[in-house]
């Protein structure tokens, strides 16, 4: 049977962060597809139901998954690969099972061991947040984002041609990979970066003065490379669990560089020190920064704003009443802005652009970033 390209009825186990946002993205772009969904927390699935983000929430994973088109696993990568034995009587040929766990060897192992290979293709959307559950999903968090997909040996081309279209429909970036490389890869630029934020983090809790002068003096820099330090818990735990062997390989290659930088520093070993710098900038600087690359551009404006009381619920009335949704709002001090203002974020460039148009017609003065 062939997969269906619109599809009917889709699954979801467990549904926060990245498993809401997915089936937001598929109640916009397929409003009469139906969509069930098990989570172990109810009020998440009632709250779900609520909001008309799904139609069906089920106590368990029970025969609502009969004939889905697709089964998204969304829950912590343990508990996905744990699923997988009670899903196997609610897949057929036409159902394309998926996860988008951040860790694919271990969840192929199972697939391979449980026969379950035809009807697989692992998925990981290279696009999330340091927060985590349902309350913080929206449609657009794969927007734009990479999204890897990791076949099974044994799944049939029709099936993987026709989530990659799937997977663009929903405006995601699909990229096949292999499930081993995927790994090692996501180790590096993904896993290794959260031990290193979470260690940061901790090195300066346990190493503070009593007075807690460095926590209350860390400005940009040690914020900007933390903000995944503050990421799920039991999501990093599991995640280093699964990927352990290539993440302990990758740390160990990591120190020696980090061995290496201390060795310049001792040896005072300016041309050295220099190259580590320039080499590190011009790679950084040469990253794609729009929003179809891995890091997401950002579309802010900041604005002037009167001291009062009210100020702030202004400003979001009137983008709410022109339909420009907000991503994130407050005001920021900086030495570029000594008085305080407001940053505004937005999802996209054209909320950017009209936000900008329409707080200059109030008079407001807005600065584009
Ligand atoms: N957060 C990210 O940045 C990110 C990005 C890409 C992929 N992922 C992957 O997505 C998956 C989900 O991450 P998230 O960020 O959405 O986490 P989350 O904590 O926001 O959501 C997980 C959901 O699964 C539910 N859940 C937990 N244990 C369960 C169980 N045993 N049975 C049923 N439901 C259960 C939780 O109640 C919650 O609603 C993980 O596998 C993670 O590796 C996360
Ligand atoms: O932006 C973030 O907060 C993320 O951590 C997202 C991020 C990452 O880039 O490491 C986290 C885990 C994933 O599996 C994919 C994406």
């Amino acid at each position: 049977m062939k997969p269906s390209l619109t599809p009917k009825k889709i699954g979801f186990i467990g549904l926060g962060l990245i498993g809401g946002s997915i089936a937001k993205a598929i109640r916009q772009y397929y409003p009469d597809c139906t969509l069930i969904a098990f989570d172990k927390n109810r009020e998440t699935l009632a709250f779900a139901v609520s909001q008309g983000t799904i139609h069906i929430s089920c106590s368990s994973i029970d025969d609502n998954f009969k004939h889905c088109d697709y089964i998204f696993l969304c829950a912590p990568i343990a508990y996905n690969t744990a699923y997988l034995s009670q899903l196997k009587k609610y897949v057929d040929a036409a159902c394309i099972l998926t996860d988008v766990g951040s860790v694919k060897t271990s969840i192929h192992q199972e697939i391979i061991s449980l026969g379950m290979e035809e009807f697989f293709i692992g998925g990981h959307p290279m696009a999330g947040s340091e927060k985590s559950g349902f309350v913080n999903s929206r449609a657009h968090l794969i927007e734009n984002a990479y999204y890897i997909l990791t076949p099974s040996e044994k799944v049939a081309a029709e099936k993987i041609l026709s989530y990659q279209t799937f997977v663009e429909s929903l405006k995601a970036l699909p990229v096949l990979l292999d499930y081993k490389k995927h790994d090692w890869i996501t180790g590096t630029i993904s896993h290794l970066p959260h031990i290193i934020a979470s260690s940061l983090v901790n090195f300066v809790k346990n190493t503070d003065t009593k007075e807690e002068l460095m926590k209350m003096l860390a400005a940009g820099g040690f914020k900007d490379i933390t903000r995944i330090a503050s990421s799920s818990p039991v999501m990093w735990q599991q995640i280093c669990l699964k990927n352990g062997k290539n993440i302990a390989d990758i740390l160990k290659q990591y120190i020696d560089v980090l061995q290496q930088a201390k060795e310049w520093i001792e040896a005072g070993s300016e041309q050295n020190l220099y190259s580590l710098f320039e080499t590190s900038r011009d790679y950084r600087d040469s990253m794609p920064n729009t929003s179809a690359g891995p890091i997401k551009k950002q579309f802010a404006l900041y604005c002037d704003i009167i001291d009062e009381a009210g100020g702030i619920a202004t400003i979001a009335t009137i983008l709410a009443s022109n339909h420009i949704s907000i991503k994130n709002i407050g005001i920021i001090h900086n030495r570029e802005f000594e008085e305080g203002v407001l940053r505004i974020e937005f999802y996209d460039e054209d909320s950017a652009k009209n936000a900008y148009k329409l707080l200059q017609k109030y008079r407001y003065i807005v600065y584009e970033v």
